[in-house]
């Protein structure tokens, strides 16, 4: 059977191909930069096998010229330039990518990496331009050719002047109209910013004058305006350099300059990996935390190069959430591009990328929690919250990875502890992690459930963030050791004798105990002998797993569904406060009533809830004192 060729209708393909590719016009700009410094690079490799040529890398260059007046912008380069042919075949096909072409037949090494690939980058020119003209005299031909077109009518090619190797590529600005400012490619500040954006690290100078105000030679307190050739990239893509070649602070001040943060950065990773996916990376964890960090608005992610070429600014699946904190780049080769280069083909490499990422990610806070505390703590306290939600998230699947970097403050050691640390310095008969939750250290040290605990000589690991016993209920044990709030019901402290007696005396006190729970109508399960209060009259505690903070917690939340915790109202039976409550049982039922409320409500108190009715409480006080 005869095989047919598909047909093209290659002006419909080029109208397609303007419009549709890329989702920004400025791109068009990366696309003849990108070609410009490819053109450069593969003079620098025939320079490698060819002894009749130097590559002498500052005599290679890109320049951006605009012109107001003739409303074109030329982008120049001192590459190895194209032939008649070659201008044919590489513009005169849709598709058809020279570049591809010679990184097949050349090798590429030592990271001189060609960037273009699919042949469409150079028709992005028609997106800003009525009509394109490229003037090219190729290595080796003594002979100019300019090509020409006006976009989907063709194009023309005819001999022309020109006396150096290169390209010059002319672009005749579209009108602008009632939606479009052409006129903004003309100006320097806007050129000039997105060189930086996408070609910053294109390895060749970038070109431009650019008005600058010097003072008068015959008066320097007058200025005067002058155009002077700048180099408007940096060129050295500093993550591809050897480590041993920076310091400090040039990592500092490539953070700086990124705008990453106006911060010191506590801790830069530079990561350089040449395995299936080649990719290299820099990262930093700042010091401060961004203003927006815990809102909607914040976007985590990285900055996405593909051979120095900035793909995406912030590439959020290089980052998983509990490290959504981490600013940095991420440079790889290998990446498949879709054509417009805005997105990726496939997320494998990126997966890759990422689990990688990750891993060093929390290698490095692990060393800087070991060898830099001051700096670990100044960290956890900006983003530990993010750590901490990191841990609850996704139903703990990260919780085995991040519960090593997380820090509470300590009873004992008055400063933030490890969880690694607080076993380790745990007595022997101490059975569980023991925690106390409230809104401040201050409140936390004067609550009345500590007591017991403390007196046991066990530390406390105090939890101020609402997400902190989340995350510790997801986390449920480490080292095997499970976590005690010391307001549950059980403290897994043995205390035979004080236990003996409590079992006593809640027989003796059983109907009291039951008088007071129905006084209380729902409000508590229990009514019963604390074995944790040692100076306070009263407490709450809670049975079952949801504790008293959780309840407020949720309680809190927009979807706010009503949980509650079966509370218990502890009484401390060697409180004066408790002989008043045998001798009213006895006596005087209403002052019973009464004296059950308060000491509800001060419990309440004590845990940061509201009483239920200040009024009735002020009123039960008054009762009291007169
Ligand atoms: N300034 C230039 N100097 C020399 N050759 C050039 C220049 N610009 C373009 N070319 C040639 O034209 C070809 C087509 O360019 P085009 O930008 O359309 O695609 P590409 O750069 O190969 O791929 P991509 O679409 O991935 O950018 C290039 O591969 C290159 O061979």
């Amino acid at each position: 059977m005869e095989k047919k060729q598909f047909q093209a209708e290659s002006k419909r393909l080029l109208e397609m191909m303007i419009n549709s590719i890329y989702s920004q016009r400025e791109v068009f700009l990366r696309e003849l930069i990108s070609n410009a410094s490819d053109a450069i690079d593969k003079l620098y490799y025939k320079a490698l096998t060819d002894a009749t040529l130097t590559f002498n890398k500052e005599s290679y260059y890109i320049k951006i010229i605009p012109n107001k007046e003739e409303r074109t912008l030329t982008i120049m380069d001192t590459g190895i330039g194209m032939t008649a042919e070659e201008l044919e075949t590489n513009l005169g096909t849709i598709a058809k990518s020279g570049s591809l072409a010679f990184k097949k037949e050349n090798e590429t090494k030592d990271g001189h990496d060609i960037i273009g690939q699919f042949g469409v980058g150079f028709y992005a020119a028609f997106m800003v331009a009525d009509v394109v003209t490229v003037n090219s005299k190729a290595l080796g031909s003594n002979q100019a050719y300019k090509w020409q077109s006006e976009g989907a009518d063709g194009y023309s090619i005819e001999g022309t002047d020109k006396e150096t190797i290169g390209t010059e590529i002319i672009l005749k600005l579209k009108e602008n109209s009632e939606d479009e400012n052409y006129d903004e490619f003309l100006e320097e500040y806007r050129l000039k910013a997105i060189i930086k954006k996408y070609s910053d690290f294109i390895r060749y100078p970038i070109k431009m004058d650019v008005t600058t105000s010097k003072p008068k030679e015959e008066n320097e307190n007058e200025n005067v305006e002058v155009l002077e050739e700048q180099i408007i990239n940096s060129m050295v893509p500093i993550w591809r350099k050897n480590k041993n070649e920076l310091k400090a602070e040039d990592y500092e001040n490539f953070y700086n300059e990124k705008h990453y943060g106006f911060d010191k950065p506590l801790k830069h990773i530079h990561v350089s990996v040449d395995g299936t996916v080649r990719y290299n990376a820099l990262l930093y964890i700042p010091e401060n935390i961004p203003f927006d960090y815990y809102s909607k608005e914040y976007e985590k992610g990285l900055e996405l190069y593909s051979s120095g070429v900035l793909i995406m600014d912030k590439c959020g699946d290089l980052l998983p959430d509990h490290f959504s904190f981490v600013k940095g780049l991420v440079d790889s080769e290998d990446l498949s591009l879709n054509i417009s280069r805005e997105m990726l083909q496939q997320d494998r490499q990126l997966k890759f990328i990422s689990k990688n990422l990750a891993k060093k990610i929390k290698s490095a806070l692990q060393s800087m929690l070991k060898d830099a505390r001051e700096n670990y703590e100044t960290f956890f306290k900006a983003f530990g919250r993010q750590l901490k939600y990191g841990v609850y998230a996704d139903f703990g699947a990260n919780k085995e990875t991040l519960q090593d970097l997380l820090l509470f403050y300590s009873s004992k050691e008055k400063k933030l502890v490890s969880l690694e640390e607080y076993v380790t310095n745990m007595p022997e008969d101490q059975k569980y992690i023991y925690y106390a939750t409230g809104d401040s250290i201050e409140r936390i040290d004067k609550l009345p459930q500590t007591e017991l605990v403390t007196d046991k000589g066990y530390e406390i690991l105090y939890f101020t963030e609402d997400i902190d016993e989340f995350a510790i209920k997801m986390l449920m044990t480490y080292k095997e050791k499970e976590f005690r709030s010391v307001s549950s019901g059980d403290l897994g402290i043995d205390n035979e004798k004080e236990d003996s007696k409590t079992e006593s005396e809640l027989e003796e006190y059983k109907e009291l105990f039951d008088a007071m729970k129905e006084i209380l109508g729902g409000k508590v399960t229990d009514v019963r002998v604390s074995k944790r209060l040692r100076s306070h009259p009263v407490c709450l505690s809670a049975d079952g797993e949801i504790t008293i903070e959780m309840e407020k917690i949720l309680n809190a939340m927009p979807d706010n569904q009503g949980v509650k915790a079966n509370k218990v109202l502890e009484i401390n039976t060697k409180h004066d406060v408790f002989n008043s409550l045998k001798s009213s049982y006895k006596e005087d039922r209403e002052k019973l009533a009464l004296f059950t409320n308060i000491l509800f409500n001060q419990a309440l108190l004590i845990e940061g809830l509201s009483v239920e009715d200040p009024v009735d409480f002020a009123n039960d006080i008054c009762k009291v004192m007169v």
